[in-house]
């Protein structure tokens, strides 16, 4: 089922006399890995902020399940039903690591007295015991911290997870674990995920394939093609 449409997708950045992007036009499934590939400049970021409604094409639509997210309630879009997973975390380090899932459900408005269970549930998931969920942020591996990461991403249940380098600091194994998350989340949770990258063998997880170049999608490839 289609989660995201975009449909000639144009943008141009405030003052820029050339467009980051242009004429983008493709489909995001639910329960689809999605990789965004292409050279650094090519608008891979760009396409990203649109995706996750931080800010509107110069022309064109995103159909967010039919709806134009350009004239629909983008704060509630992203606070609902979009999850954003950093490669650098973005965490709060001195907080544990259950702190910080609560405290992103207390941003979503969750009820106050099912979230710290709910927090450790969601941490349990991705891999995160309670001893470990109770420690500082600052104390943990980059892999844990990336786990945390994604749980915190998850705990407004979205439908759409967005990862930029998802995985970039991450050795080999520990970036295997990651895409296997992500693949569950997709395959088994049925979620829409969309992940930018430089690294092949995060494409290698992929579903479909966009490839990016100078601000236009070049091809998108479904994985039975490779
Ligand atoms: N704030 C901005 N103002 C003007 N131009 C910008 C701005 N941000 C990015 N650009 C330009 O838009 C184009 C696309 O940039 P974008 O960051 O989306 O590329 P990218 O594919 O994500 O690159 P990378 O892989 O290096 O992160 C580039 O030409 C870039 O210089």
């Amino acid at each position: 089922m289609s989660v995201l449409k975009l449909e000639d997708i144009h943008y141009r950045y405030f003052g820029a006399k050339k467009y980051a992007l242009s004429g983008i036009s493709t489909t995001f499934h639910t329960g689809s890995i999605n990789v965004i590939l292409g050279r650094s400049g090519s608008g891979k970021t760009t396409l990203l902020s649109l995706l996750s409604g931080l800010d509107t094409a110069t022309s064109g639509r995103i159909l967010y399940q039919d709806t134009d997210l350009a004239t629909s309630d983008r704060d509630a879009y992203r606070a609902q039903e979009i999850g954003v997973v950093f490669q650098s975390y973005n965490l709060l380090t001195t907080a544990s690591a259950v702190e910080n899932v609560v405290l992103s459900m207390r941003i979503s408005g969750r009820k106050e007295s099912k979230m710290t269970g709910r927090a450790y549930e969601l941490l349990g998931a991705v891999g995160i015991d309670r001893e470990t969920a109770d420690r500082r942020v600052l104390q943990l591996s980059g892999g844990e911290q990336q786990r945390v990461g994604i749980a915190r991403a998850l705990s407004h249940d979205p439908s759409i997870v967005i990862a930029d380098e998802p995985t970039g600091n991450l050795d080999k194994d520990t970036q295997r674990a990651i895409m296997e998350i992500f693949t569950r989340l997709a395959h088994s949770d049925g979620k829409c995920v969309i992940i930018v990258t430089h690294s092949n063998s995060v494409a290698s997880y992929a579903d479909y394939t966009h490839m990016m170049d100078r601000g236009s999608l070049i091809a998108v490839r479904p994985k039975t093609d490779r």
